[in-house]
């Protein structure tokens, strides 16, 4: 694994003492000033620079799905990647507001999917349906992870410098939820949710399904590969990947909804080393994401009771990183302007 080297702290204190000779009262602009230090620390830059975000998104397909436990069939995985290449998707709407790079990578859909502009890097056709058997193989779990860091890598020498990962996977949340509920030992009754809407007995099935597999599988909560191979999926190991690789080249990363944070959550128990290079963009409505945000102890940016998934809470809250970039390059200093300073009250 690429080593994660600790954010630059000297470059963080500096850019936190910049910030109170700017035009504006000491820590008025609240959690954007917070941002920027981070942001700061992350790239060891005064003036970070987070444009142009490269946006990812990884498809696979779940074995589970065939368990009922989506509002969807299967097929829409592949249809969806589809709609990506077409540019039809939220994903596509949001990003191409952003000016971001768009990759989207078939990391093992259950289909054929030829065409141009789709990244093959197929680890396997979908995982195996986690209620009978483990979901991958624990070297299938590393090659998606590979996957990831690839993609990532792609990304950081176009000139990305804020790396999103989006996903694509009918049946993910089942198979994060299992993930979450071995990672932390939380009920699956306090996490599991309605998916793309799954509710009533099909909401039932998909906790009994969960439960049944923790119980099968009973994966070592000190063991992320192994939890990724017994209960994951290939779009989530992939997005885990992705996140070390970002990190290590001083990336910043803006994680998504729920999937993309059992994802990160992951990541981190492979490397807590990764943990200050994330930054949260929202809050999806999904309960488990509250779960996976406490256990990373994570304070979201937004909260607009998206539950999509695709990387599009990420993209929304991009432009809160670009403001406190602006922030940093664009304010005058009190010196500068001529504003007087605080009166020694
Ligand atoms: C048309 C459509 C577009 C989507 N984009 C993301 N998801 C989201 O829904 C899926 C997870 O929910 P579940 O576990 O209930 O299947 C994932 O593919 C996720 O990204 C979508 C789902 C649908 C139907
Ligand atoms: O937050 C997410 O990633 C999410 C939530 C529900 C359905 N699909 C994705």
């Amino acid at each position: 694994m690429p080593t994660i080297a600790p954010p630059d702290a000297a470059c963080a204190e500096r850019v936190a003492r910049y910030l109170d000779t700017l035009t504006k009262p000491p820590g008025s602009l609240g959690r954007l000033e917070a941002l920027a230090v981070a942001l700061a620390g992350i790239t060891g830059e005064d003036f970070p620079r987070v444009t142009p975000p490269g946006v990812v998104v990884f498809a696979a397909d779940h074995g589970v799905a065939e368990e009922g436990v989506s509002a969807f069939p299967q097929s829409v995985t592949a249809q969806m990647v589809a709609n990506f290449v077409a540019g039809g998707a939220a994903i596509n709407a949001f990003a191409r507001r952003l000016g971001a790079r768009l990759e989207v990578v078939d990391t093992g859909v259950a289909a054929d999917l030829s065409g141009a502009g789709i990244v093959h890097d197929r680890v396997r056709s979908g995982t195996a349906n986690l209620a009978r058997e483990d979901a991958m193989r624990r070297d299938e779990a590393e090659a998606a992870l590979a996957v990831g860091r690839r993609a990532a890598g792609r990304a950081a020498e176009a000139g990305c410098r804020c790396l999103i990962a989006g996903e694509m996977g009918i049946a993910n949340t089942t198979a994060s939820s299992a993930m979450l509920a071995a990672l932390t030992g939380t009920p699956v009754a306090e996490l599991v949710g309605p998916g793309t809407g799954v509710s009533g007995d099909a909401l039932a099935r998909k906790r009994a399904v969960i439960e049944a597999a923790l119980a099968e599988r009973a994966p070592d909560p000190a063991d992320p590969l192994g939890v990724l191979a017994a209960l994951g999926g290939l779009e989530i190991a992939a997005m885990a990947g992705a996140y070390l690789e970002a990190a290590a080249r001083r990336l910043p990363v803006l994680v998504d909804g729920f999937i993309a944070t059992v994802a990160a959550l992951t990541a981190c128990r492979l490397d807590p080393a990764l943990r200050p290079y994330l930054i949260f963009g929202h809050r999806a409505r999904e309960p488990g994401h509250a779960r996976a945000l406490a256990a990373l102890e994570a304070e979201p940016l937004l909260d607009l009771e998206l539950r999509l998934g695709e990387g599009t809470g990420a993209a929304l809250a991009f432009p809160l990183l670009e403001a406190a970039t602006a922030m940093l390059g664009e304010m005058a200093t009190f010196a500068d302007a001529g504003v007087d300073g605080r009166e020694a009250t």
